[in-house]
């Protein structure tokens, strides 16, 4: 059985080589990596070379948004990184999610992972609607995206804890629930928000929580990745 340390997935969110590989040696507990716009911008595959000689897995999240033939092209462009998980957000359509589908299923290697973006977590339900005008709930619009990712051959989602229990319970076991937007009650919500606690993330049903600067931005990294675990594991939690 996979242990907490397992499901959570630290983003390297810093702007350079330099610091994304000092904050992976100063946690080497940690397994999962993710890697987003800001150091791939930065440093293309840089990092993810660093991470695989490290043995460490790696999670790709550059949210593909785009027509149907880039996403393919910039999925397949994907495939020489040999990463375990890439995003593309479910609004790019089903046409683009199953081109992205189809070219990893030629590379043959069943790698990368694809997750859908459903309602990035930093959306609240009164920006949904009143900002970016979409006339249903969120949490119907979230369920309906992972319902056209898995209709489109995605292997999962990425979600807020928040929709978790019913993306799950719809989508079916096997579809993978990776949540970010998720803050432990003694650290800052920031730009999140559709938070949940991490015990209570997992308790929802999500496979994977991304968790950044709770843990990046504490005094002590290691410190408050240890605290996180033992909240997970009910020892420490005040849930
Ligand atoms: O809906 C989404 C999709 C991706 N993210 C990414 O997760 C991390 C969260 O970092 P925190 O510091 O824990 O807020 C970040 O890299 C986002 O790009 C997300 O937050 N929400």
């Amino acid at each position: 059985m996979e242990s907490p340390s397992d499901k959570i997935i630290v983003p390297l969110d810093v702007p350079d080589a330099q610091s994304a590989i000092a904050l992976i040696r100063s946690l080497p507990e940690v397994n999962f990596w993710k890697v987003g716009l800001e150091l791939f911008v930065a440093t293309g595959g840089e990092v993810l070379e660093f991470l695989k000689d490290e043995g460490k897995k790696i999670f790709l999240d550059l949210k593909f948004h785009d027509i149907p033939n880039t996403v393919k092209n910039a999925t397949k462009s994907v495939l020489k990184y040999d990463v375990d998980l890439l995003t593309i957000h479910a609004t790019a359509g089903r046409e683009a999610l199953k081109a992205a589908k189809e070219i990893v299923l030629e590379g043959g290697q069943g790698r990368p992972k694809l997750l859908a973006i459903t309602v990035l977590t930093s959306i609240s339900s009164r920006q949904l609607a009143f900002d970016l005008k979409v006339p249903i709930e969120l949490p119907e619009y979230a369920l309906n995206n992972a319902l056209l990712a898995k209709e489109s051959g995605m292997d999962g989602a990425v979600c807020s804890p928040q929709e978790a229990a019913k993306l799950k319970e719809v989508c079916g076991d096997d579809f993978i629930l990776v949540c970010p937007g998720v803050r432990p009650e003694w650290a800052v919500k920031g730009d999140q928000e559709r938070i949940m606690t991490p015990a209570r993330a997992i308790a929802s049903g999500a496979n994977y929580l991304v968790i950044g600067r709770p843990i990046t931005q504490a005094e002590n990294p290691s410190e408050a990745w240890a605290k996180i675990i033992q909240e997970i594991e009910g020892k420490g939690n005040r849930e």
